[in-house]
């Protein structure tokens, strides 16, 4: 039985350092932050967080969700788009990449020894009022940070969506930009994982050496520890990412364990089940609907403390074989919120070239996916609701 550890219960760390970080303003704030009106009614537009440290995974799993949602979100067109710009635009879906607000470019961190992790290098300010804007319906002009010049461009107009994402470094650190997500995730990568998805990433695609792949990550890991990390506490659902437990001693990433820690009573969000709700299962589907080759799979769920936050985890260590049999495992989860049958099972095998799709990572995105788009149309659903019993007074 794997044993579901609780964490510490106090939440001792804070994203700004002691009494400066969050009220420092920087030369940014030339930039425009003028907002303006637009169609969209007050509050209406759902915002959700994704929280992660570099190369953790974010973008594959923002691209996991807005296929959920539907749509393709693409770079914004029309106008005078900026080829660099890090936002998407869909149909349901806008996605903003919290990198623009850095209010540092890479220059003047690198004079002042400061990462881009650092909150003195980000402008938690102007996030905030951005972020309020388009949650009560107003657009935005944003700063863009280019990440081929490392300099901050011109900002880009971004209209309110019906759902905004926020992915990025940053989006539980500020207090006020917190309570403005109706949802959040952190995507919790070990040690040992992050570091083998960075050497397969930055050597195979980057041409980076092993030695400056390990140097950049030491270099970054305090201000990791201090205000990325800490994010987790808040988050209404956590991906953590481990190494197997079925390989003695294997740390390379590509088995990997993956557990989805679900907060228990949040507005909207029933935790997902494995057999039944409320007990304590460990399971192994490998056999006659499941074909699984060595180390296996192994499935656990069960309750625990996060953060002194009841939780439900639901785990899965090991590889699938072959995604058209998940429908398999699908079949024995609960509280999915799919539309129909098998639309997991359809989800992931959409999506076989992205990265963990054989795997927990993979099917833990798709399910958090699902399960943010039930929230969101219920919130829309309950907010129309309040807007028409109002009309009615
Ligand atoms: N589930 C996964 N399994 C294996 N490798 C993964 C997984 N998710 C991400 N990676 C590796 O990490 C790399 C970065 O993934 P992704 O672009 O989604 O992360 P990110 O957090 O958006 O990164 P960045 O902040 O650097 O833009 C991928 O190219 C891949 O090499
Ligand atoms: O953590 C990061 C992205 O999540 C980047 O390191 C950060 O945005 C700094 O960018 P650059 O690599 O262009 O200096």
């Amino acid at each position: 039985m794997v044993a579901f550890a609780a964490h510490t219960s106090a939440a001792t760390s804070h994203c700004s350092p002691a009494g400066t970080a969050i009220l420092l303003r920087s030369g940014r704030r030339d930039f425009p932050t003028r907002v303006s009106c637009s169609a969209a009614a007050h509050n209406k537009t759902v915002v959700i967080g994704v929280a992660a440290d570099s190369g953790c995974g974010k973008s594959t799993f923002v691209r996991r969700l807005t296929s959920v949602l539907g749509g393709v979100a693409e770079p914004p067109r029309g106008g005078n788009p900026n080829p660099d710009s890090n936002t998407l635009v869909g149909d349901t879906a806008t996605v903003l990449c919290l990198d623009d607000y850095h209010s540092l470019d890479r220059a003047a961190r690198k004079a002042r020894g400061l990462t881009a992790l650092d909150p003195r290098a980000n402008d938690f300010d102007l996030m905030y009022e951005q972020v309020r804007a388009l949650k009560d319906g107003r657009a935005v002009d944003k700063p863009v940070y280019n990440h081929v010049t490392g300099l901050l461009d011109p900002p880009e107009r971004v209209a309110p969506p019906r759902i905004l994402l926020i992915q990025g470094l940053h989006p539980m650190c500020d207090e006020r930009v917190r309570d403005l997500l109706d949802f959040s995730i952190y995507l919790d990568i070990s040690d040992e994982v992050k570091f083998a998805w960075k050497i397969q990433r930055d050597i195979a695609e980057r041409g980076h050496s092993l030695e400056s792949i390990k140097a950049s990550i030491e270099a970054r890991k305090p201000d990791f520890d201090a205000y990325i990390d800490p994010q987790k506490q808040y988050a209404d659902a956590v991906i953590e990412v481990l190494p197997t437990q079925l390989i003695p001693g294997d740390d390379d990433g590509k088995v990997p364990r993956v557990r989805l820690i679900m907060k228990e009573g949040v507005k909207h969000f029933a935790p997902v089940y494995l057999f039944d709700e409320g007990s304590t299962v460990s399971w192994i589907p490998c056999g006659r609907k499941l074909s699984c080759s060595y180390p296996g799979i192994k499935f656990a769920y069960g309750f625990g403390t996060y953060f002194g936050h009841e939780v439900s985890v639901l785990e899965m260590d090991g590889r699938f074989d072959k995604l058209d049999e998940l429908i398999y495992v699908e079949s024995h989860l609960s509280n999915l919120s799919t539309k129909y049958y098998g639309e997991v099972a359809q989800q992931m095998l959409t999506h076989a070239d992205l990265p963990g799709s054989n795997n927990g990572t993979g099917l833990f995105q798709t399910i958090v996916g699902l399960k943010i788009r039930e929230l969101c149309e219920q919130i829309v659903a309950e907010r129309a609701a309040m807007t028409a019993d109002a009309v009615k007074v």
